[in-house]
């Protein structure tokens, strides 16, 4: 089903790399629910080379020059695969955004929905300092809720969202409209 993933920000790579990449990609209709198409990546990580051109990808499709960033936040559980190795390449630190219930107190907490259920997200009070600037991690934008509950939490704690990075983004769902003005980057996007 790769061929309804249309590259955005893959043209800063040569067409080998980027045809491998997209090539990667998998898609399973019905999954977890009927109506769902889940667009999985996984495939990308579990390849030497996908992984190198994935990560290569992400760094020259920053929506902000490095230099402006001073965190990377990544989002449970997906984003943390891509956050954790987008960070160290960036010579940054990593805040994870977790899902509720892991962290210990205090916390920031925020509700939000999916395009398949309803969850929270947290953040450790003190981890992001007044004034960061954050780059939030992602793989994929659907609804944009989840991207949006992390602007949320990092604002609480007094951080500043500066842009947002992911590989996928499902269109038609309105997903970058919920983000307000932080610059958005995605490698590809594809139907919901
Ligand atoms: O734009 P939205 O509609 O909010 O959807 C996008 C979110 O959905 C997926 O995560 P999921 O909550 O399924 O959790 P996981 O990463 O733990 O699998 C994905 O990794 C994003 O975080
Ligand atoms: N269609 C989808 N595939 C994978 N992850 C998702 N998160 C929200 N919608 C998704």
């Amino acid at each position: 089903m790769e061929n309804d993933i249309t590259p955005e920000k893959l043209s800063l790579m040569g067409e080998e790399d980027s045809d491998y990449l997209l090539s990667l990609f998998r898609s399973i209709p019905g999954f977890p629910k009927e109506g769902i198409n889940f667009r999985d990546y996984m495939p990308l990580l579990a390849d030497a080379r996908g992984l190198s051109i994935l990560m290569d990808a992400l760094v020259r499709a920053l929506p902000v020059p490095a230099d402006s960033i001073d965190e990377v936040a990544g989002l449970e559980a997906r984003g943390f695969l891509i956050g954790v190795p987008l960070a160290a390449a960036l010579h940054k630190g990593f805040v994870a955004v977790r899902k509720a219930g892991k962290l210990p107190p205090p916390i920031e907490h925020a509700d939000y929905s999916l395009e398949y259920g309803t969850a929270s997200l947290e953040i450790e009070q003190g981890i992001i300092k007044p004034g960061t600037r954050v780059l939030v991690v992602d793989d994929l934008i659907a609804t944009g809720g989840t991207a949006h509950a992390a602007k949320t939490l990092i604002e609480s704690v007094g951080g500043t969202v500066c842009g947002f990075s992911f590989i996928m983004k499902l269109n038609g769902l309105g997903g970058c409209d919920k983000l307000g003005d932080a610059p958005i980057s995605t490698l590809v996007s594809m139907p919901a």
